[in-house]
Order: C-alpha cells, then sequence, then structure tokens
C-alpha cells in the first residue's frame, strides 16, 4: 500500500513528457500513488502545441468533487489551467475540500514557445489561485509576467523578484533559473517566514529539457509529506530532475526537444 495519494491538476500532454503525464511518472517515481483532473487536452508533441482544448471549468470542479469526496489526498501539483474561467473554479475548489501541500507551477508559455494559458488569465492566476498555494514554482518569464516587470537576469534580479512574488500571497516561492546561462542551474526558494535558500546543480549540456518545471514541481509535491520540511523536498527533487535531465538522452520520444527520464532509477 502505498502511503500518500498526489493529485495533479493540469493539461494533458500526447507526447507523454510534460502535463499530467508527468506529473504521474513523477509522482510514481517518488513512491506515492498518482491522481489527476485534467483541465485540458493539448495536441503537441516534442516539436510544439498546435492546439488547445480546455476542458468546461463545472466539469473540471465535477472531477476534483467526486475525487475528494471519496480518496484523502496528500498533496496537489497544479499545473496549466487553460483559461481564467478554469483557474478560479480551481482555486475555489482547492479552498472548498481544504486541499494541504498545494504546489502551483504557473504555467503560462511551453518551452516551445506556444501559450498554454490565455493572455488575460494571469489577473485570476495572480488574485485567486497564488493566495492559496503553499508553494509557487514560477521560471523566469512566468515570475515577470506575475510581477509585470522584466525578466531578470541576474541570480540578484532573482532573489529580489523571487520576495515580491511572495507579496502576491503564496508562503513560499521557488523561482527557477533554467532560462538564465551559466555552468550552474540555480533556483531561489524564500518563504512569509523569512527562509531563503538556493539550490544549485550543474547545467547538463541537453536540448531535451521538455518538461522539466512539471517534472520538478510534480516531484516537490510528492515529497512535500515525506519529507521533514519544504526546502529537503526541493533539494531532493531537484536532484531526481538533474539525474532525470543527465539520462534524458535515452529517451527518444520524437525529433524536437524531447522529455527528461522520469524512471532514471530503474531502467
Ligand atoms: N540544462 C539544465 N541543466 C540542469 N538543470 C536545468 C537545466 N534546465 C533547467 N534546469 C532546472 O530545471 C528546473 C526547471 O527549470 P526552468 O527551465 O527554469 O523551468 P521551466 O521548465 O518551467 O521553464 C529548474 O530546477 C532548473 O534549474
Ligand atoms: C500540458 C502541458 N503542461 C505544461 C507544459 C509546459 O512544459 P515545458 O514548458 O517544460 O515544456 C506543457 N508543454 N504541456
Amino acid at each position: 500500500m502505498s502511503a500518500y495519494n498526489i493529485v495533479s491538476i493540469a493539461g494533458s500532454d500526447p507526447s507523454g513528457g510534460a502535463g499530467i503525464q508527468a506529473d504521474l511518472k513523477a509522482f510514481s517515481a517518488h513512491g506515492t500513488f498518482g491522481m489527476s483532473v485534467i483541465a485540458a487536452l493539448t495536441a503537441q508533441s516534442t516539436r510544439g502545441v498546435t492546439g488547445v482544448h480546455p476542458v468546461p471549468a463545472d466539469f473540471v470542479v465535477r472531477q476534483m468533487d467526486t475525487l475528494f469526496s471519496d480518496a484523502t489526498v496528500h498533496a496537489v501539483k497544479v499545473g496549466m489551467l487553460g483559461t481564467a474561467e478554469i483557474t478560479e473554479a480551481v482555486a475555489e475548489a482547492i479552498g472548498r475540500h481544504g486541499l494541504p501541500n498545494v504546489v502551483v507551477d504557473p504555467v503560462m508559455v511551453a518551452k516551445s514557445g506556444d501559450r498554454l494559458l490565455e493572455a488575460s488569465a494571469t489577473k485570476a492566476l495572480r488574485t485567486a489561485l497564488l493566495p492559496r498555494a503553499d508553494l509557487i514554482t514560477p521560471n523566469l518569464p512566468e515570475a515577470a509576467d506575475l510581477l509585470e516587470e522584466d525578466e531578470a537576469t541576474d541570480l540578484e534580479g532573482m532573489r529580489a523578484q523571487a520576495r515580491r512574488l511572495l507579496e502576491l500571497g503564496p508562503r513560499r516561492v521557488l523561482l527557477k533559473g533554467g532560462h538564465l546561462e551559466g555552468g550552474e542551474s540555480v533556483d531561489v526558494l524564500v518563504s512569509r517566514d523569512g527562509e531563503h535558500r538556493e539550490f544549485s546543480a550543474p547545467r547538463v549540456d541537453t536540448r531535451n529539457t521538455h518538461g522539466t518545471g512539471c517534472t520538478l514541481s510534480s516531484s516537490i509535491a510528492a515529497l512535500l509529506p515525506q519529507r521533514p520540511d519544504a526546502a529537503s523536498a526541493v533539494a531532493d527533487a531537484k536532484a531526481y530532475l538533474t539525474e532525470a535531465l543527465r539520462r534524458a538522452d535515452e529517451i527518444d520520444a520524437g525529433g524536437g526537444q524531447g522529455p527528461v527520464h522520469h524512471f532514471h532509477a530503474w531502467w
């Protein structure tokens, strides 16, 4: 029996490297039982996104209400929601069900450059969902969009933006530095209690980075109930992701930006 049920509320990626599919793999790799509420379908491969088909908001809520009236959930990862209406509905249902360990990855634009959240939904993300999060995990473009500022260009800028993101209401912010250059990829964790930690890993030389953000946030969600504090969950999630990146070239899922290797410890 798995002691922990973890649920992903996110979009589907048929190519299996990002979204719900990546989340379920990461939950499983961390020894937890994965569940999922699908908020949107995408038509997507390693080369990009050719279509987005949001699920009606009331049916996203129906999935949540049906699941949470039966199963005990120990952590939640929220990923691609697609529209303002779905974002508001998911935020309301998370509050109503009192879900614990809510990790929000504010997915806005795919690595391929395709939009995954309608532009008008940023406000709903900012005002309805972020205040309900125990942790948010923006990348640099997402942080800039949420703050309506320019993107940070160095670590000092990231530290300042991470602190400003806390003012939007989440308990903790992990600002990811994957989009910067340099030998190390550094992420900055700050909390409302004044905690400040940085997590650094050697940058892996691979084009196969599809779904890194999804994999990191879902790994943190799976580890939060299993670790003494958030910083140790983040440290272990990042170590897992770095190894998944190192082994990414072993997977052949298409000719574009391929997925990371979620099961590097088993295969
Ligand atoms: N080439 C890389 N080598 C090592 N770590 C990376 C690399 N690219 C991204 N990361 C790490 O992957 C995670 C997700 O990164 P990032 O690219 O910033 O977010 P997103 O996938 O949401 O765009 C972060 O922990 C980041 O530091
Ligand atoms: C359904 C879905 N959710 C999220 C992402 C972002 O993943 P990434 O930016 O790491 O490619 C994606 N491409 N598809």
